[in-house]
């Protein structure tokens, strides 16, 4: 029996996630390695390679792209350089697990499919990482069951502790309610139709700019509602929890029962403060089930498809903000490619 060869991953971008994927890849996922590493800030990069055994540190992706023992690409480098380096690994036939969003616009996104659908084969996954993790796969499962019946509403809420003093309103949605943009769309099996934004009265806590929290409503193909309540300045937590009301029953998701200490007259717990606490566990499931995937040929993961449809109703999503009344989403027919 001949052993596989470990794939080669290169990294692109490597700050908060691109550094935590580098960990993974290296400390948990088997498989793979880190075959390069590429960011603008050449510090960065030769610092993460420097621990590395045989990782190679450049500062242009296509360098990271043609470095030695290179078979597959990571992207997390920030939404808007997305788009270069996902044309440039799907002209190399390479598989890409690229970060959230796909890119930050639909039109840069339906290039990026054409792109793909040219090459003949599936390569990318986008790194929705909420579908990897148990609770969500759990819920899933049981509404596609039917069990409880159809569902009807979808109650989200997604608090954040703090965000980067130039977060905006317009990331409030791309960045944060594009997670519940596809999990609802994932959960619910159907596309998102409208995006209706309420801003309740503004937190004094929020940076200079940012209105939060807000309520961002969707409607869905088949008549259902989901509303996120998306609070980026919440100061206490990181919380990421949905309930589901259907025809015979609710469901909910992301209480964060883990430890319960009684203890000093007092009894609790503890609440994770970022997503890399909370989504260690669907992380690791991510980019295992990509790096299976890429070795034995098919992605399976979100796909190129998921993240336009993503970007689509992002864009409705800060036109909603912006105008205050509720708006369509335009999306083009899903191609049978990524059927
Ligand atoms: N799935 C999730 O839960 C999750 C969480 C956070 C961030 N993200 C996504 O991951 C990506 C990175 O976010 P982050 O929080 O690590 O950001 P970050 O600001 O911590 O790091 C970004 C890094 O990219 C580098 N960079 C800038 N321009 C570049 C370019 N053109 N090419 C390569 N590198 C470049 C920067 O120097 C920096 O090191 C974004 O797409 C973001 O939306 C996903
Ligand atoms: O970029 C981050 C990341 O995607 C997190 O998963 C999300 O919870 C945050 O709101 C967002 O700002």
């Amino acid at each position: 029996m001949t052993q596989q060869a470990s794939l080669g991953v290169a990294v692109l971008g490597t700050g908060m996630m691109g550094a935590d994927h580098v960990r993974r890849i290296d400390e948990v996922i088997s498989g793979a390695h880190v075959a390069a590493v590429m960011d603008i800030d050449a510090d960065r990069a030769h610092k993460l390679a420097g621990g590395l055994p045989g990782c190679t540190a450049h500062t242009e992706p296509s360098a990271a792209l043609a470095a030695p023992g290179v078979g597959a690409v990571l992207i997390a480098s920030p939404g808007p350089a997305h788009e270069a380096a996902l044309v440039e690994a799907l002209e190399r036939d390479l598989p890409v697990l690229c970060e959230k969003p796909l890119t930050p616009d639909p039109d840069s996104a339906l290039r990026v499919l054409e792109t793909e659908q040219k090459l003949g084969r599936r390569r990318i996954q986008v790194g929705f990482m909420r579908r990897f993790d148990s609770e969500f796969t759990q819920l899933r499962q049981l509404l596609a069951g039917g069990t409880l019946g159809r569902t009807l509403l979808l109650h989200c809420r997604h608090r954040n502790v703090r965000v980067h003093d130039y977060f905006t309103n317009e990331m409030l949605i791309n960045d944060s309610v594009v997670h519940e943009m596809d999990t609802a769309r994932w959960l619910l099996d159907e596309e998102i139709t409208a995006v209706t934004v309420v801003r309740p009265r503004r937190s004094s806590l929020a940076p200079e700019g940012l209105d939060d929290p807000q309520v961002v409503l969707f409607e869905t193909a088949g008549g259902a509602v989901v509303t996120v309540e998306m609070f980026a300045t919440s100061g206490f937590g990181y919380q990421v929890q949905a309930e589901a009301v259907c025809e015979r029953g609710t469901a909910r998701i992301g209480e964060g029962h883990g430890m319960l200490v009684n203890s000093g007259a007092r009894w609790g717990g503890e609440i994770p403060q970022d997503f890399l606490a909370r989504f260690t566990d669907a992380y690791d499931r991510e980019v295992q089930q990509w790096v299976t995937a890429a070795r034995g040929g098919v992605p399976t993961g979100p796909s190129a498809w998921d993240g336009y449809a993503a970007a689509a109703v992002c864009a409705a999503g800060v036109e909603a903000q912006a105008t205050g009344r509720r708006t369509e989403v335009e999306m083009i027919e899903r191609p049978g490619f990524y059927a």
